[in-house]
């Protein structure tokens, strides 16, 4: 799993890197790593590194220092290299003079534009880890006027470092050059970090505050049925979902089980004809009073939210297995919260909220802080919060979370929730760690997402057929 730290704990490193290294060190391995980097960047992009023309934008902390000190390397590569210094006065002085040393110009904010217009790359050093608030207006007039690429020292600024929270003009860059250790900016903003490189200045932290999976992790936690194994074995899923007049929740839901593990998938509802129709492989009953036994329910798409609705859901609570509650389910635990008395404290909880569900089941919106948020609900309710978005958080209980970090944005579909919730039933009733389950399944939807679309729509069906082959290239990937 990568480990993602806070800006405080990233701080609290970097104090005690400090007290063991030379003065500047932890800055020149930084700022090396940076013009490697920006160097990689020009040759991919203009094919050349020498005489290729850079300009730093410099605001007035380390940040700034560290694309100083970049501009006076990438000098020594015969790069053209011009700061504009948002702020003169407290622009790093060493870095300056390095750069100044090695041949680059420094100018004011107010001839910025002219320099701007001849880049073939823009450096963003405005602001780093000490960022508040969105760029300031001198920045942000300047940014407006690139339209080269950015590479972004440390985060993209602009942008806030711990939440990923934009609410004003920041920095949209190619690609972000971090130092250390991820910070949560790096999992929760992707559209504005663009690739993310990690540059190790030696920096020890202990255990992360959040962690995103890598591919090796969803493929080791994948199920895979043994030579002892048969039907029963691998973990039956139930799935009640849909209606008479909704099915299509129903088929979704319980393909996306069927694709998603070998072994067996129960439905129970009322469209178990339909269900019946598309997936001959499952066993479809009218109630989950009938249903048979499960070692996991996934509960709620299409379920409605009225007294049928209700019953159904306190039976799942009621049955001992995990559950995973979705759509519908969420809304009746919002408006009912009576319903979890039938839920034995011991047996584990999904919710999978989007922000409106997330509203109803908390009482305020997820707000920009999305990580509190998910943490927040998942102490209310003792269960593991997926809490949907562009980004989606998984917090647990006992305050793990992790993030999934979409493959683009194909996944904003009809449908394409239930599909989810198809997949974390499945593998709840192949015995994962709850948390694990909600992670691995959303790295495999957003998978599935990008297989399914290959850069033109797909629909939430189209998502389903293509959980095998996410599967597949996982695996692949890993053995
Ligand atoms: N420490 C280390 O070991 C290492 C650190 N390293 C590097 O240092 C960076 C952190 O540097 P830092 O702490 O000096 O502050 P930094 O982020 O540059 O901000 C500077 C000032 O900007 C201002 N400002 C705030 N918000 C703003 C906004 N929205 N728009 C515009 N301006 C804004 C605010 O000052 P103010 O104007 O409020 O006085 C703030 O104090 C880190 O990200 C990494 O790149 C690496 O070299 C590795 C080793
Ligand atoms: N802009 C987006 N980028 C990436 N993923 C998205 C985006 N919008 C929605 N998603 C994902 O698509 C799914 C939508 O689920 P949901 O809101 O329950 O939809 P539905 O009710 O139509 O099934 C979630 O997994 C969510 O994270
Ligand atoms: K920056």
């Amino acid at each position: 799993m990568q480990g993602i730290w806070t800006t405080e704990r990233i701080r609290e490193a970097e104090g005690r890197a400090f007290a063991v290294t030379p003065e500047g060190e932890l800055m020149r391995r930084a700022s090396f790593g940076l013009s490697v980097q920006i160097a990689d960047f020009l040759e991919d992009h203009t094919g050349s590194v020498s005489g290729r023309r850079v300009v730093l934008l410099v605001g007035s902390g380390d940040n700034g220092g560290d694309a100083l000190w970049a501009g006076a390397f990438l000098r020594r590569r015969g790069v053209a290299v011009t700061a504009i210094l948002l702020n003169p006065a407290k622009a790093h002085a060493k870095g300056l003079q390095a750069l100044k040393r090695a041949g680059g110009r420094a100018v004011p904010a107010a001839d910025g534009p002219q320099w701007i217009a001849k880049a073939d790359v823009v450096v963003d050093g405005i602001v780093g880890i000490s960022a508040s608030g969105s760029l300031r207006p001198d920045a942000a007039r300047l940014v407006e006027l690139v339209e080269a690429p950015i590479v972004a020292v440390d985060l993209p600024s602009g942008v806030d470092p711990d939440t990923g929270a934009v609410d004003g003009p920041a920095v949209q860059a190619a690609k972000t050059v971090t130092f250390g250790a991820l910070k949560p900016v790096h999992a929760l903003a992707p559209v504005h970090c663009g690739e993310v490189v990690l540059v190790d200045i030696g920096l020890e932290l202990s255990d992360p505050d959040l962690r995103r999976l890598d591919i090796v992790d969803v493929a080791a936690a994948w199920p895979v049925p043994g030579p002892d194994d048969d039907k029963y074995s691998q973990g039956v899923v139930g799935i009640a979902a849909g209606s008479a007049t909704y099915p299509g929740a129903a088929v979704l839901a319980a393909g996306s089980a069927v694709r998603a593990t070998s072994g067996l998938v129960r439905y129970a509802g009322h469209a178990a004809d339909v269900v019946r129709g598309q997936w001959p492989e499952i066993i479809a009953t009218g109630t989950v009073a009938d249903a048979g036994r499960v070692q996991a329910w996934s509960v709620g798409p299409g379920i409605g939210t009225g007294s049928e609705g209700r019953d159904v859901l306190r039976y799942v609570l009621g049955q001992g297995v995990p559950v995973c509650a979705d759509a519908d389910a969420t809304t009746i635990i919002a408006k009912n919260p009576d319903v979890l008395d039938a839920r034995d404290p011991d047996t584990p909880l999904v919710l999978t909220p989007h922000a409106g569900e997330y509203e109803r089941l908390m009482g305020h919106k997820p707000g920009p802080d999305r990580v509190t948020a998910a943490r927040e609900a998942a102490k209310k309710y003792d269960a593991v919060v997926l809490l949907k978005g562009h980004c989606t958080v998984i917090a647990a209980p006992d305050g793990r979370v992790a993030i999934n970090t979409p493959r683009g944005a194909w996944l904003a579909t009809a449908g394409s929730g239930d599909v989810l919730s198809g997949l974390v039933g499945a593998l709840l009733a192949a015995g994962l760690d709850p948390w694990l389950a909600a992670a691995a399944a959303a790295n495999v939807h957003s998978l599935a997402g990008a297989i399914a679309a290959q850069n033109a729509p797909t629909s939430a069906s189209g998502l389903v057929h293509a959980i095998p082959e996410a599967i597949r290239s996982i695996r692949s990937l890993t053995s």
